[in-house]
């Protein structure tokens, strides 16, 4: 048997794109997926994306395995390229550019426009302690700026969940960061249930951020864009850059804005098609 996949990547975040749409439950395990996600026995990727039938009203369903078979509840760069993947799939009788598609995270609204750039509605921020979630401050608060013990420092953190979570903190240089050694023990500090995703900004102007990333379940990723709105929301909360702002990360540019007039957070970035293949099963 063997199962067809479209390769995307959404600024170097790269994803095996998967057809779903004859099937209410994914079409392969986390197991298969960790080992198609090997960069070396397998096609290689951060994560699979499926695209499933739509549920409550929405046009389809996303559901993504991380590269280490977790299951998160959104990925940013991820439903940028299921957008595209979704224009590739319904061809000729693509009747429009905006799509509803439900998540974890709820429902999210990708737009197709010009240049293989993709506009998405990303929904509300949360940001209680117990929305993210997190220990580091009591369950109805903020988190906002709280100290927290990593790898023998003390950081001064920001958390915001955009469905999945994130801890952000500011730094001078992102450069200097030891993402491979320090990227893990946020990860996986008890202060986290269900583990957090860890960005590190480095402020350039009030509009325009510099980023690194270590991603739950995936490790150090070229671009995350769930990482790049929890960012600017935190950069907010903190009073270091504007409600727009374009994030730089290793692997590309994306604009991101915090609506005032809807509180919601747009993203806007490129998804890019690579190549199709088949899985073989032996
Ligand atoms: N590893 C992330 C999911 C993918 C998020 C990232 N690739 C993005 O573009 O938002 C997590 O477990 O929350």
């Amino acid at each position: 048997m063997a199962i067809e996949f479209t390769k995307y990547h959404g600024l170097g975040n790269d994803f095996i794109l998967i057809d779903n749409r004859l099937s209410s439950l994914p079409v392969l395990t986390p197991e298969q997926a960790i080992k198609l996600c090997d960069r070396h026995f397998g096609i290689g990727a951060d994560g699979v994306i499926f695209a499933l039938p739509g549920e409550n009203g929405t046009d389809y369903t996303m559901r993504i395995f991380n590269s280490d078979g977790s299951e998160p509840e959104m990925c940013g760069n991820g439903i940028r390229c299921l957008a595209g993947f979704l224009a590739d799939l319904e061809g000729e009788s693509r009747n429009k550019d905006l799509y509803r598609i439900h998540t974890l995270a709820g429902t999210i609204t990708p737009q197709l426009m010009p240049d293989n750039q993709v506009k998405v509605d990303m929904g509300l921020p949360r940001l209680l302690a117990k929305e993210i979630p997190t220990t580091i401050t009591s369950a109805e608060e903020k988190v906002i700026n709280q100290p927290l013990e990593v790898a023998g420092q003390t950081w001064e953190v920001t958390c915001v969940s955009m469905g999945n979570p994130h801890c952000i903190t500011f730094v001078a240089d992102v450069a200097a960061i030891p993402l491979e050694s320090i990227g893990p023990q946020f990860e996986h500090h008890p202060a986290f249930p269900q583990r957090t995703n860890t960005e590190f900004i480095q402020v350039v102007r009030q509009d325009y951020l510099k980023m690194r990333v270590w991603e739950r379940g995936a490790g150090i990723t070229l671009a995350c864009g769930t990482g790049a709105c929890a960012s600017l929301v935190a950069g907010v909360l903190t009073g270091k850059c504007d409600r727009t702002a374009t994030i730089e990360l290793p692997g590309g540019l994306l604009k991101i804005e915090w609506s005032e007039v809807d509180q919601r957070i747009y993203m806007t970035g490129p998804a890019e098609r690579v190549f199709t293949g088949h899985i073989m099963f032996n």
